[in-house]
């Protein structure tokens, strides 16, 4: 009978409303029990004073590129990348090479991760086939094969019949349906955020308003069809407020934002450093403080990272050529314990339930809290420690992250998955 002991630690569980100085009982797995004082002998031990012990972070918004693109990252590395992070499941995007558009590719990355995996993956299956568009793709085998939600990301669904009849087939299986809001007409060919940045730069601009009228129009068909959809990394004022009054009025309708979109200004695209290019692009000052309000006032669910990573000899291209992504796995806690838990946006159980919780629920996983005969997912970190972040230290394959240098606050000290310790201190020693 394995067992693991943690003690002292800052129990954070927003879902039982708990916050306060527990120790956890892990055994065979699962969560055995949470007291206010376990005492047992022999059994190993986590020391957790002045820690914060979490039910481990739920990333729903994850690219691993394998099938396809393993030179970006794979399942082994991406997942390694996810568990340095503190995140015990991901929820994968499809799309990869070939696309994840029916049963077997759905089992194929399960099995795959299942044997190299550091962390939990669910598969988010495609919405239409090879993501072009335009058929629908098998969407009830893929939940019978194991798939967590649909989404053509990377890509709009520009059909808006094509996406209400996504909506309305999701619903029957009750999975979400997760929109990448981008109106191509107006998107294209643009590199960076259209506004002031853009001109002094010289570069082809992306228009908030190409974010705006797909969400309006996702909120439009979720009203219609009265079934759920939730908008993948929203990033300016007029798409937060727009979902505000959206929730306000009862529509299905939930959404995630980035860290760097809560952290970041197209300011940062000042020097063409190509690891500033992401889709949707970094936005202005009035964008973050919006995104920050939303995170704060709830009308954001979720942090998601949407890390995409890629070769760094792709990004090592001049701006208009590099592709769109930025790695987040491993910045994602430090970002948001800096920049929301100091700044006093997010109280620490709001912080959970928006890594944790929240992507737990909108996916229907049984995950996201810490409760006696749960499974043991639990992530501890030290919320004081400070960090600088490095690049070239990172667990990821890939290496395109603005934050390169900074030194943020929060680090993860330990991610265990069913139990099982799978980041511990010893990587922290060893650098590894
Ligand atoms: N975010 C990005 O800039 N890129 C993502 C696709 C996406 O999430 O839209 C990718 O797959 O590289
Ligand atoms: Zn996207």
């Amino acid at each position: 009978m394995k067992k693991l002991l943690i003690t002292g630690g800052r129990v954070l569980d927003p879902k039982s409303n708990r916050d306060g100085i527990f120790d956890i009982l892990v055994e065979e797995g699962k969560i055995k029990a949470i007291e206010e004082n376990i005492a047992l002998e022999d059994v190993p031990r986590i020391e957790a004073q002045a820690l914060w012990v979490m039910p481990g972070l739920i990333d729903m918004h994850v690219h691993l590129r394998e099938p396809g693109f393993e030179h970006k990252e794979t399942i082994k590395s991406g997942t390694k990348s996810a568990a340095a992070g503190g995140f015990t499941t991901i929820a994968c995007m499809p799309n990869t090479q070939p696309v994840v558009d029916q049963a077997s590719l759905v089992e194929y990355i399960q099995i795959k991760a299942q044997r190299e995996g550091f962390v939990k993956v669910r598969p988010i299956g495609a919405i239409s086939k090879g993501l072009q568009g335009e058929e629908l793709a098998p969407m009830g085998e893929m939940m019978d094969a194991g798939a967590v939600a649909f989404s053509d990301d990377g890509n709009p669904v520009v059909s808006s019949s094509l996406m209400k009849k996504a909506l309305e087939y999701a619903s029957m299986w009750k999975a979400v349906i997760i929109s990448h809001c981008e109106e191509p007409s107006l998107s294209k060919g643009g590199l960076m955020n259209e506004g002031e940045m853009s001109t002094i730069l010289g570069m082809q601009g992306i228009p908030s308003a190409a974010e705006e009228i797909m969400v309006a129009r996702d909120i439009a068909l979720a009203r219609y069809t009265g079934c759920r959809v939730h908008i993948a990394h929203v990033s300016t004022a007029a798409g937060v407020e727009l979902i505000r009054r959206a929730k306000r009025q009862g529509v299905a309708i939930t959404a995630e934002a980035t860290p760097h979109h809560f952290s970041l200004t197209d300011r940062a695209v000042e020097g063409y450093d190509a690891d500033t290019k992401v889709n949707p692009p970094l936005r202005t000052q009035e964008d973050v403080e919006a995104v920050l309000k939303g995170l704060q006032d709830g009308t954001i669910d979720v942090i998601a990272t949407d890390h995409a990573p890629h070769h760094r000899d792709e990004k090592k291209q001049e701006y208009k050529l590099a592709p769109f992504g930025i790695v987040g796995l491993e910045t994602a806690l430090p970002l948001a314990i800096t920049h929301l838990i100091r700044k006093n946006i997010l109280s620490p159980l709001q912080l959970v339930e928006k890594m944790s919780l929240h992507p737990a629920r909108i996916l229907n996983l049984s995950a996201g809290t810490l409760q006696v005969g749960q499974e043991a997912d639990i992530t501890i970190i030290d919320p004081q420690a400070e960090k600088k972040i490095d690049k070239n230290q990172l667990y990821s394959q890939g290496r395109n992250t603005p934050f390169h240098g900074q030194s943020l606050y929060g680090q993860v000290l330990y991610t265990i998955v069913d139990g099982i310790v799978v980041k511990n201190l010893e990587w922290i020693e060893k650098g590894e």
